[in-house]
């Protein structure tokens, strides 16, 4: 019985369930996950798996005890990513795809669709899509840094239904349960606020890397697009059995009711500003009519280099972050038409490029 009714999952595992020694992959708690997966094809349930586990997985095969530089780490990833896929591969009788990601490539709105669109083929043809970040290639500026957040950004990619964050832990508690004893479980989180992120530690175990904070920014990504989502203990089968059963073995963070579009969702969430656009403090953007949303006259200052296209943040000469936008004009452009003292050459020359920002490439944010 499908009680949850998801028609497609995202199912994201953290490295100490692979590589639980640290030396090396093990299939000891992958079996459960993986026979869960079996299940949910088999219930007609889409899933997608997100697996961490490269670095730790190629760890041993370097030498113990030299220093853990970015370089050895990328070469352990290089190194233990090919170990981790053969150990899922080895758990399922249906073909696996690797599919390898930065924030770089998300974050393009072009490159994103072709992710989503390689996503659905691979289900369509009953292949399971096993995507890690592709920490090789990336640099400060282009890694999105930890599994949860990316598993979050996969999820609304591939429009799931539901996300479940396999951890070494029964779920969030209200402080972290190693370093305090009376620490209580939350099952259900219906907003995630500061009070929330305030519960969560980093990581404590030598394989995990970003803790429970990164679970509840994924979490937070998720929930705004419509997606269910658990953090479960991975390492313990009645997990499985019981969202099988369509119960919660761990917390769950309580979709909102009226989700983002994905493309506002995208841009809010996934794609990264190239600049900002500071406006006067009494500037209110409104997106419910088809007005320009910002006009040469209200922008103070243009920050950073963007080209057309581009994300920019918007936001008030006091700090307050209005939104973040596909601006239709570069940088230079914009600054050139902001700078004139003639207004009425600025909203002439204005109309007949077209509107700075449109309204369907604007996604407002909370104030900060
Ligand atoms: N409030 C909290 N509730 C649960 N776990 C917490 C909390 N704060 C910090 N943690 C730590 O987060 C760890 C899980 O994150 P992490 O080690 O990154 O695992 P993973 O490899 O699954 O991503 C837990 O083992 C625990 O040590
Ligand atoms: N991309 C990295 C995993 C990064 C990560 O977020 O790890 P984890 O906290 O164990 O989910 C790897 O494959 O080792």
């Amino acid at each position: 019985m499908n009680t949850f009714n998801w028609k497609r999952i995202v199912i994201k595992v953290g490295s100490a369930l692979i590589a639980p020694k640290n030396q090396g992959c093990s299939s000891h708690f992958l079996l459960g996950i993986a026979q869960f997966i079996v299940r949910c094809r088999a219930k007609g349930i889409e899933v997608v798996l997100v697996s961490s586990g490269s670095v730790a997985a190629g760890r041993n095969l370097f030498t113990a005890g030299s220093e853990e530089s970015i370089a050895v780490k990328k070469a352990m990833a290089a190194a233990g990513q090919t170990e981790m896929m053969a150990t899922w591969d080895r758990l399922f009788d249906f073909a696996s795809a690797q599919i390898l990601l930065t924030h770089g490539d998300l974050r393009d709105r072009e490159r994103f669709i072709s992710i989503r669109e390689t996503i659905f083929t691979l289900l369509e043809h009953n292949i399971l899509p096993v995507i890690n970040e592709n920490d090789t290639v990336t640099t400060d500026n282009l890694k999105v840094g930890d599994n949860d957040n990316l598993s979050a950004m996969v999820a609304t990619a591939a429009d799931a239904d539901a996300l479940i964050i396999c951890s070494d832990i029964d779920g969030l508690y209200d402080k972290n349960p190693h370093t305090h004893d009376n620490a209580k479980l939350l099952s259900r989180v219906d907003e995630i606020d500061s009070a929330i992120y305030q519960m969560a530690g980093g990581a404590t175990s030598a394989t995990g890397t970003g803790g429970m904070r990164t679970k509840i920014e994924a979490a937070e990504k998720a929930v705004s697009h419509g997606i269910d989502t658990f953090i479960v203990n991975g390492f313990t089968e009645l997990t499985f059995n019981m969202l099988l059963d369509g119960k919660n073995p761990g917390t769950h963070f309580v979709p909102h009711e009226n989700p983002m579009k994905e493309h506002e969702h995208w841009m809010k969430h996934t794609s990264k500003e190239q600049g900002v656009v500071v406006v006067g403090n009494d500037v209110k953007l409104d997106t419910s009519n088809d007005e320009e949303m910002i006009t040469s006259d209200e922008i103070v200052e243009v920050k950073g280099r963007f080209a057309v296209g581009d994300t920019v943040l918007v936001r008030k000469g006091d700090g307050t972050r209005l939104a973040k936008a596909k601006s239709n004009y570069s940088s230079c452009l914009l600054s050139f038409i902001a700078d004139q003292d003639d207004q009425n050459f600025a909203s002439e020359f204005q109309q007949k490029t077209g509107p700075i920002i449109s309204q369907q490439n604007i996604a407002l944010l909370e104030k900060s």
